[in-house]
């Protein structure tokens, strides 16, 4: 690890430290964002949005597809959920929280908003390694191409990250390559190849995450996801991705069709979703938002 990273602490609105730390770096940790107890209302919050996808044989949400892989009890989970907070009331408001929205700040100049309609929404992201995981890291990448696939021209955005399982820098977890968010076009296409690539750089440097912490990441910075060196429960890592972004407002719904991206990021037809695909049409007669919160 050539750089170390600074971690920060929220007290509620973003100072002009955190602006220009994430400005120069296209990385920004917030120690504890949210607290314990609101890690396990999460967590248990998206067990059941889980289960109802699963319930109901759901593929895609609004074109999206779910990433489906099996648990370490053998039994299906999802290891990718996009849109979670249109099945939430607790995700839904804390998505629209005064916290999260001062975040929005740090796109300034340009208008930030909280993407909850927009891209793939709120993602929650699920790694395990386990016999049948389809999911255990990711190659190197940056985000903002995927605005290119959906038809529009790079803007400026930040993915923000709610780390919901203590990740130490030895369990693996996000690798960023610092400063590559300002390197110019070629960087942002060519430095690796995408998602193919999962050889560590001598540059890049990693985290020590706690769940409840919060880091945010420019969508032009290059990063990737180390796999974890352990099985079963140590190796698991769930954390939800909530895109922050700026420009004419885009939403998707059920009728939204696939962009081309998911292919690139190896989000492959499992045999499983394979014999589910006839039932992908019924995701664009389910309503969001039903009524599964208490
Ligand atoms: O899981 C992570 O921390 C990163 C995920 C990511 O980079 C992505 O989904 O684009
Ligand atoms: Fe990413």
């Amino acid at each position: 690890m050539n750089h170390h990273l600074q971690s920060f602490t929220f007290n509620g609105h973003i100072e002009p430290v955190h602006q220009a730390y994430l400005k120069k770096h296209g990385v920004l940790h917030f120690k504890r964002f949210v607290s314990q107890s609101t890690v396990a209302g999460f967590l248990a919050e998206i067990g059941h949005i889980e289960q109802y996808l699963i319930a109901r044989h759901i593929t895609k949400v609004n074109g999206i597809p779910l990433k489906y892989g099996t648990g370490v009890d053998g039994r299906p989970i999802i290891q990718r959920i996009a849109f979670a907070s249109k099945y939430s009331n607790t995700l839904h408001r804390f998505l629209n929280s005064e916290a999260l929205g001062a975040l929005t700040a740090l796109l300034a100049p340009y208008r930030g908003r909280i993407g909850e309609d927009e891209k793939d929404g709120l993602v929650v992201n699920h790694y395990i390694n386990s016999g049948d995981s389809s999911f255990t890291r990711l190659g190197w990448h940056t985000d903002s191409p995927r605005d290119l696939f959906l038809g529009s021209r790079i803007k400026p955005m930040l993915n923000v990250g709610l780390h919901l399982d203590d990740c130490p820098y030895e369990n693996g977890g996000l690798r960023i390559l610092p400063g590559t968010h300002n390197q110019g076009l070629w960087t942002l296409f060519f430095k690796k190849k995408y998602f193919i690539d999962h050889t560590p750089d001598k540059n890049e440097t990693g985290f020590s995450i706690e769940a409840g912490d919060l880091t945010i990441h420019d969508g032009r910075l290059w990063h990737r996801v180390q796999q974890s060196p352990f099985t079963g429960e140590k190796s698991r890592r769930r954390v939800m991705y909530i895109p922050v972004i700026t420009g004419n407002y885009q939403p998707k719904d059920a009728n939204s069709t696939t962009p081309f991206y998911h292919q690139l990021a190896g989000i492959k037809r499992s045999p499983l979703l394979f014999k589910r695909k006839q039932k992908q049409e019924q995701q664009a007669t389910l309503p969001l938002l039903p009524e599964l919160n208490t």
